[in-house]
């Protein structure tokens, strides 16, 4: 402890403090007017900390001499080298500190883009994944013959695979119930170990875990990203604090306990304002005015204004005198900092003492208010040393005594100045239960309270009427003096070790948790490629192989069809004449009978046609069924079979236009001439004509028959036969004709018939058209089939390419975090291993 150091001052009366210059270092060299800047001193840091090297470092201080007895001269050079080593060694754990901020940093910035391309993921339990309702299917316009299956065929459709929030994406087991919660990824009390990454998200009622896990992985990584960015500029802060060759104590204590007094006590001058009444309601910051060009006065800082020494915007400059005034104008001001010239040498200064510069920081009393209360825990984080005064006569209250629990936490050592002790009339005995009560509140103050536990009179110290009292006082600022400058190496360097040790630890089990998800995720992706490989090539073979199966399979069924219907209708067409029965209802109703027998002529034959397409239809029934049943084999769920309507088939115009015939009578259909001629050879009325015509076809002979018939019968006999023969034979004919009609219309109709279709081809463009039809409904199922299998293997490609992508970023991650998990180890243990303590134990 300092007491090695600065031994206890001799209790003689009017001991006066000295300080030896013997051996003295040459003084450092002018401090540039940078290095002093402003009240946060962070600014007179050299931007880049990377290049700065040791010999840069602050100059080496002076040893003071402290009262007493006067020290040889190789004391003197021994106190000279431990300063000299524990300035070394504050030096090289403070270098080393700002090399692992920056190591650790570019941790986090890595981290950072890691986070980007693979959200890190947060201890959490999964949450149940509740099934989504099956998608509808748009009906297709032209389904004319089908319709979505919704009947009892509807297979239930599985819901679609969902990533789990904060696991990696597998699919949940389909055989757990709904209520049945997942395992467990990870314990959440992990997600309490977390020190500085921990997120902060205290919202309504829900616990953080609860939080965790009701967020969305994105949100983590975001929350996350955020409290890694906070944690760079953390970081940065305690760069500059490390680097900082000031040190801020923070005076502080009761009201009216006597800290202004104290802090003037200090500076050997009336500076702030002292009163019986509560007088400080804002914090006044005390520096040496040669960071503010020499200028003694004070900056009252504008509410709400960050300070800017070299922005008047953000204060009012005035003069020392005003700073009565301006400490109780709490609207309007928020801080102040105070500027004064300390003329006494550079051995007897606190603020300005060779070794660090010193800010003194008066603070409102602990029980103004409670927000003052709190204003001070706040800036507890750019404290190193915490003096707390505390009224002999009033001893320690409960705002005090939380404080002081609050602080211990934070700092080891507390400096505690038992003030107004000129006041106590049994010193002893309040000495006791003063220390009594600090053995309870800080052990550590308690077994070191030779040098950190003072009973002073800080009002006797300015005017020095009473020496005894100013010697207690010299005593307490040696030991400040010791504990500010031995014990800065813990107060301004632990700090900064202590965060990194667990901001280290916190990445060590980020690091382990997402090493462990993304080795897991690895494996599952790794046996997820390969099933879908050779699934993907079987599906793209079974492909090929059931398209084949398919088509053949319509065109035999269209073969089928038409061979069918063309044989069908054929012999209808054919036995056409033989196939009616209608009445003879006599000559005079020929044409009736003619008529009917067209009639029923063409619907037999459209009759057949119809047959035919209903033939088709069962044909076609039989078709889409083993066409579907293709699909279920192999698609199986992933088959969209439709409800086919094979009454819907044949219904358009262009089928009924087909199946007509447009065949009409004519006088010709009523008698069969062929036949006619073939009877009139062995006819005995028409012998004649016969015989006649035989001869007819030359004129000679002709004439020589009827030479020769007349020479026989006479020219006058001749003359009387003739006529009547001819009369004769043409009513013999015109009876033979009226009775062949009945026999002659259904011949010459159906020839006509016949001769017609043939001509239009009839039998060929009904077939035809069936068979199309009988395709165009067979494809559809098929082209369903078609399309499973395209869209079965697209999405077997997908989810091939999205789980190489994957496995890709999980090599990169598992990679990355592995390496992660080493550095943050190794990077602990380099810091572990800076041995603070070491500077003051020399
Ligand atoms: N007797 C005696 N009086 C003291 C001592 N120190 C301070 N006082 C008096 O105590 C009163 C309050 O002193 P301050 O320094 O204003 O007390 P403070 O803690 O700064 O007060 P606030 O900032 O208002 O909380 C003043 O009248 C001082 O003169 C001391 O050691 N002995």
């Amino acid at each position: 402890m300092s007491q090695r150091y600065y031994p206890a001052e001799s209790s003689s009366k009017g001991a006066r403090r000295q300080y030896a210059r013997a051996a003295q270092p040459p003084p450092p060299p002018p401090r540039s007017e940078q290095a002093f800047s402003d009240s946060g001193y962070a600014s007179s840091l050299a931007d880049d900390m990377r290049n700065f090297d040791l010999n840069e470092d602050m100059p080496m201080p002076r040893v003071p001499v402290l009262p007493g007895p006067s020290l040889d001269a190789p004391e003197i050079e021994r106190r000279q080298h431990q300063m000299h080593i524990q300035q070394l060694h504050y030096n090289q754990n403070r270098v080393a500190l700002s090399r692992s901020i920056y190591r650790t940093i570019d941790t986090l910035r890595g981290l950072q883009e890691m986070n980007q391309s693979w959200p890190i993921h947060y201890p959490a339990v999964q949450r149940t994944e509740q099934p989504a309702p099956p998608m509808g299917r748009k009906q297709s316009m032209t389904d004319d013959y089908f319709t979505p299956d919704t009947g009892s065929t509807s297979r239930e459709r599985m819901p679609p695979p969902r990533r789990a929030l904060t696991s990696f994406d597998r699919r949940p087991n389909q055989n757990s119930s709904p209520e049945t919660p997942e395992p467990r990824l990870m314990s959440p009390q992990i997600a309490q170990e977390f020190n500085i990454l921990k997120l902060d998200l205290r919202i309504g009622s829900l616990s953080q875990s609860e939080l965790v896990h009701s967020l969305e992985k994105e949100s983590i990584a975001s929350l996350l990203d955020s409290k890694l960015g906070q944690s760079i500029k953390h970081l940065l802060s305690l760069r500059d604090r490390i680097e900082d060759t000031a040190s801020k104590v923070l005076v502080t204590g009761d009201l009216n306990a006597g800290k202004s007094t104290f802090c003037n006590a200090l500076l050997r001058k009336k500076v702030l304002p002292e009163d019986q009444q509560p007088c400080t309601e804002i914090f006044c910051e005390v520096l040496d005015c040669r960071v503010n060009n020499g200028v003694e006065e004070v900056h009252a800082i504008y509410k709400g204004a960050t300070y800017d020494r070299m922005d008047e915007r953000t204060y009012e400059a005035r003069p020392l005198k005003e700073l009565e005034d301006i400490v109780i104008e709490v609207e309007k001001y928020s801080s102040a900092k105070v500027y004064v010239e300390d003329t006494r040498p550079i051995e007897q200064s606190l603020l300005r003492n060779g070794v660090v510069d010193i800010a003194l920081i008066d603070a409102p009393g602990l029980n103004l208010d409670s927000v003052q209360t709190t204003a001070v825990f706040a800036r507890q984080e750019e404290i190193d040393v915490v003096v707390f005064v505390v009224s002999a006569e009033n001893h320690f209250t409960l705002s005090a005594k939380e404080f002081l629990w609050n602080a211990a936490n934070e700092k080891a050592y507390l400096f505690i100045v038992v003030n107004r002790f000129d006041n106590i009339r049994d010193k002893v005995r309040c000495q006791r239960m003063i220390l009594d009560q600090i053995a309870n509140i800080s052990p550590s103050t308690f077994n070191d309270s030779q040098d950190l536990v003072h009973f002073v009179s800080s009002n006797a110290v300015i005017d020095g009427k009473d020496p005894d009292k100013s010697h207690d006082f010299d005593n307490l600022e040696n030991s400040l003096r010791g504990f500010v400058l031995d014990k800065r190496a813990r107060s301004k360097l632990g700090p900064a070790k202590s965060y990194l040790l667990n901001l280290l630890q916190d990445l060590e089990q980020l690091a382990v948790i997402n090493q462990n998800i993304a080795g897991r995720e690895l494996d599952a992706l790794r046996s997820d490629l390969a099933q879908l490989t050779p699934k993907y090539d079987e599906s793209i073979k079974a492909r090929i192989q059931v398209q084949e199966d398919c088509d053949k399979q319509i065109e035999e069924t269209c073969n089928t069809v038409y061979r069918n219907s063309r044989r069908e209708i054929t012999r209808t067409i054919d036995e056409v004449d033989q196939l009616h029965e209608i009445p003879w209802r006599g000559v005079l109703n020929s044409f009736q009978f003619a008529e009917e027998t067209r009639k029923a002529m063409l619907e037999s034959i459209t009759h057949a046609v119809l047959d035919a397409e209903d033939a088709a239809r069962r044909t076609s029934i039989t078709g889409v069924a083993s066409v579907n049943a293709l699909g279920l084999m192999h698609l199986k769920q992933d088959y969209m079979e439709k409800y086919f309507r094979p009454d819907y088939m044949f219904k358009k115009k262009r089928d009924i236009f087909s199946r007509e015939i447009r065949t009409q009578l004519d006088a010709f259909d009523f008698f069969d001439f062929d036949r006619q001629e073939k009877v009139a050879g062995m006819s005995l009325s028409l012998t004649v004509f016969s015989v006649a015509s035989s001869r007819i076809f030359g004129m000679s002979s002709w004439v020589d028959g009827v030479v020769q018939a007349t020479n026989i019968v006479g020219i006058r006999n001749a003359k009387r036969l003739i006529i009547p023969a001819i009369i004769a034979g043409i009513g013999a004919a015109a009876y033979w004709l009226v009775s062949d009609v009945q026999r002659a219309i259904p011949k010459k109709l159906a020839k006509k018939i016949k001769k017609e279709l043939a001509e239009m081809d009839y039998v060929h463009l009904n077939c035809e058209r069936i068979c199309k039809e009988v395709r165009k409904v067979l494809r559809f199922p098929a082209e369903e089939l078609r399309s499973g299998f395209q869209k079965n293997i697209e999405g077997l490609k997908t989810k091939k390419e999205e789980a190489t992508k994957r496995k890709g970023e999980c090599e990169v991650a598992n990679k990355y975090f592995g390496n992660l998990l080493r550095e943050s180890r190794e990077h602990a243990g380099v810091v572990r291993g800076f041995d603070l303590e070491a500077a003051s134990n020399h």
